[in-house]
């Protein structure tokens, strides 16, 4: 390991986040976290980086921008590099070690418990009897479903398959364990169940000051037919999903992914010369979103910029930022 290489941890969280592997936005904000802790240990065990607090830093900002460069739209990520590098401090190297992984076991205690409380939040939105329709698979959403279900109230799902990579599947089989009657549907029937359904619950990747919510492609369609079918549609997403960066005007990338999650090579050849392209996440503009459920309770989503400034101030700094 040299100063800039990140350690093989490091690398591998990297690879596996990249490949989504680890996905989901809280998910890849703990495994984040956690690969800085291990960096820490690392570092601090080898070479010139254990005897040299200037290169146990620089080292830990190499980690922390190869973990950043995996994927682009959930802000989850930058935010848990940023909480854990700005509680790093001390002298020696071993100081800075221990506050590394001291932030680290913070911020996932914090993650963890965040979902608790959002979860009651969101299952106070739920009726005994409802039927809710999910998309994509956020855990920050299941986690309204199944307390609405330790609530002891008896909650039915119409989930969607979510294409292109079908984590609808993942929500189908999390909430059949959790005592839930799930019906898969393909997207495109989405509509024709809505009357069906008394709630759409989804999750989000990031949050914009503007209270638009970035979650996976698909989410923005679902919204607009909920409204139209007056099916209110709440987002579960905990403040670690609030995009500091749009408060001062900056927008959010939504990640481009591989055409061969779309279309296979075989029909690729068979179809010949045609573009695919394959957006990972759309924009739900504010006005066709009821309510941002997070741990410090319910927001209309025009209202969340109060809570962005609470949290963050005016803006954020590049999460490996010198201080
Ligand atoms: O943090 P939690 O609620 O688990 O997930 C939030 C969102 O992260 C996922 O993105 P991807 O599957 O990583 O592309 C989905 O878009 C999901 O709604």
């Amino acid at each position: 390991m040299t100063d800039t290489e990140p350690a093989a941890p490091v690398r591998e969280t990297a690879e596996s986040i990249a490949t989504m592997e680890i996905r989901g936005a809280a998910t890849i904000a703990s495994a984040a976290a956690e690969a800085l802790a291990e960096q820490a240990e690392a570092a601090a065990a080898s070479g010139e980086t254990a005897s040299d607090p200037a290169a146990f830093r620089a080292s830990m900002r190499a980690a922390g921008r190869s973990l950043r460069e995996t994927r682009p739209t959930a802000v989850s990520l930058p935010n848990a590099l940023r909480y854990v590098l700005q509680r790093m401090e001390g002298e020696t190297v071993d100081e800075l070690r221990r506050s590394v992984v001291d932030a680290t076991e913070a911020f996932v205690r914090q993650l963890d418990r965040a979902q608790d409380d959002l979860g009651q939040v969101g299952a106070n939105r739920l009726a005994d009897g409802d039927t809710v329709m999910t998309h994509c698979h956020s855990t920050d959403a299941l986690a309204c479903i199944e307390a609405a279900v330790e609530q002891g109230k008896s909650i039915s799902a119409v989930v969607k398959e979510t294409r292109p990579r079908q984590q609808g599947h993942i929500t189908a089989e999390q909430l059949r364990d959790a005592g839930v009657p799930v019906t898969l549907i393909v997207d495109s029937a989405a509509r024709r169940y809505l009357d069906e359904v008394d709630h759409v619950v989804v999750g989000a990747d990031s949050i914009a000051a503007d209270g638009g919510v970035i979650n996976k492609i698909g989410t923005s369609g679902l919204a607009v037919n909920a409204r139209e079918r007056g099916v209110p549609i709440m987002t579960a997403a905990q403040t670690i999903k609030l995009h500091p960066e749009t408060l001062t005007g900056h927008t959010v990338e939504i990640e481009m992914r591989d055409e061969s999650e779309v279309i296979g090579s075989e029909a690729r050849e068979e179809i010949g010369e045609i573009a695919v392209e394959n957006p990972a996440f759309d924009v739900t503009p504010p006005r066709y979103m009821d309510a941002i459920v997070t741990e410090h309770g319910q927001f209309p989503p025009e209202s969340i910029v109060a809570l962005m400034r609470e949290l963050f101030g005016e803006g954020a700094a590049e999460p490996w930022a010198e201080p």
